[in-house]
């Protein structure tokens, strides 16, 4: 069906946080309205007057992005910023030879292991341009019946010729960020002409915080950067209160699960739930570590979504990792999102979140392209001297007091709140499901033929 596409006014009216999800197909449509974009709507024109455009991504389908733009601006200017070498490198370039507007931009990626895994649109106008970051591959798939994120900047106006370009950031230094993220992708001209549009931008609209990962050994004044150093650095600066959440659950919702360690002391439990745990650094002294939940489909969420097993190809936790980790499934929860109709739309969002125990309040969220994984995360190395991070990501930081002056926290989603406090769209539910004794995590690469999947259909991986 064409929805109405209803004008970005609409959206921002319904979505003042700007944070929306994917429109699935097959569910009700009262669950694709307000907070919910498809990618005909980002790309539409009742969000601006297109002259260019840049896709960042790690799996894209060419001829199917094109056709995603509104007809009057699929020949103008598109880079595409991807990871792929080799055979998926050539037949990416094959795949975009036949369209003269598009330029391809490989990240470099000299890290073994690592991807280009950050999902971002940048999108300018005639009247000034919008940042979207977001959580979807650039297939049909990854925008049809499944859970995705996507955050859309407000509409950042060109600075006035005359106006000094140091002007225009915002209070939490998003455009500083982004231009230090893309520095970090090297010299390529066409996205050194993308951080001159940027420069050139009024960003101070934007209320999140960016935290993006680059490939590397980050040590010295580079160690806090990126990955979960860069949330512990903003935590401490703008977090919550220690004594307001100090026994306030850390939540965590991804879609890939990386080799985390025979234990949790490794890592998980150490040093990422430690930079999630940080709080306003003034001088108390160190608080007991929260609890973690962990959501993470099992096999039957999976089975009963909407595209069946099939959906598990995008979950790709193997067997290999999960025999090693036993003790990670005692932190999981099942994917649960009834109140926003997608129970069955299987998760592609990673979303990272510190809640109150009623889940009255929010202290903070991320959503990112980052799963749980040190590549994605980063992990100390010589004696925490430095931050070892294998993959590009990308993800922004919602803080209760840089988005609502006169408020400390948001009230979550679906709870009756005092008038004063702003709801926060969760894209799952709260309290949080657990795994039934039965319940296993979802692995892609082992069989799974007891039960057929909503489709009637067995799952047996080659
Ligand atoms: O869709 C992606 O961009 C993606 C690519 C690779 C992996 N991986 O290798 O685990 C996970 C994902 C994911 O986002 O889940």
């Amino acid at each position: 069906t064409s929805e109405k596409m209803s004008p970005y006014e609409n959206y921002i009216e319904a979505a003042p946080l700007n944070f929306f999800l994917t429109k699935v197909f097959g569910i009700p449509n009262h669950y694709n309205s307000s907070l919910a974009v498809g990618i005909k709507d980002i790309l539409s024109a009742s969000m601006g007057n297109l002259i260019s455009s840049a896709q960042f991504n790690y799996m894209f389908d060419i001829p199917w992005l094109v056709q995603q733009y509104p007809e009057q601006f699929r020949s103008k200017p598109l880079l595409i910023i991807h990871g792929s070498q080799r055979a998926d490198k050539t037949t990416l370039h094959e795949n975009a030879h036949r369209y003269p507007n598009i330029t391809l931009c490989q990240a470099k990626l000299d890290i073994m292991y690592g991807t280009h895994h950050s999902k971002m649109m940048f999108l300018l106008y005639d009247n000034g341009m919008r940042v979207v970051i977001h959580t979807a591959n650039i297939i049909h798939n990854d925008w049809y019946q499944k859970t995705q994120g996507v955050w859309i900047s407000p509409l950042f106006p060109k600075l006035a010729s005359d106006q000094d370009l140091s002007q225009g950031d915002s209070v939490t230094q998003f455009r500083k960020d982004l231009l230090e993220y893309l520095g970090a992708y090297g010299t390529n001209k066409h996205l050194q002409e993308w951080q001159e549009t940027i420069r050139q931008h009024d960003m101070s609209s934007a209320k999140v915080f960016i935290i993006g990962s680059v490939p590397g050994r980050h040590t010295g004044a580079s160690k806090m950067k990126w990955g979960h150093l860069k949330l512990r650095k903003v935590l401490q600066e703008h977090g919550p209160d220690g004594s307001t959440v100090k026994d306030w659950p850390v939540i965590g919702q991804f879609s890939s699960v990386g080799s985390l360690g025979s234990g949790p002391e490794n890592w998980l439990s150490s040093e990422w739930l430690e930079s999630l745990s940080t709080v306003q650094a003034n001088g108390i002294v160190k608080l007991s570590k929260p609890k973690l939940n962990l959501i993470f489909p099992c096999v039957e969420n999976v089975r009963r979504s909407l595209e069946g097993y099939p959906a598990g190809a995008s979950l790709p936790y193997s067997i290999k990792n999960a025999r090693k980790q036993q003790y990670f499934n005692t932190f999981l929860h099942q994917w649960r999102a009834f109140s926003r109709g997608r129970s069955r739309a299987s998760p592609h969002i990673k979303t990272y979140t510190r809640i109150s125990p009623d889940a009255q309040y929010l202290a903070w969220f991320i959503v990112t392209s980052a799963n749980l994984s040190k590549a994605a995360w980063g992990a100390y190395e010589k004696n925490n001297s430095q931050l070892f991070i294998r993959s590009y990501e990308i993800g922004v930081l919602f803080v209760p007091s840089k988005v609502e002056e006169n408020l400390k926290l948001f009230n979550v989603q679906g709870v009756d709140s005092s008038k004063d406090s702003m709801l926060f769209p969760l894209p799952w539910d709260v309290p949080l499901t657990s795994y039934t004794q039965t319940d296993r995590p979802w692995l892609w690469d082992i069989a799974y033929t007891d039960k057929p999947d909503s489709q009637g259909n067995m799952w047996c991986p080659s």
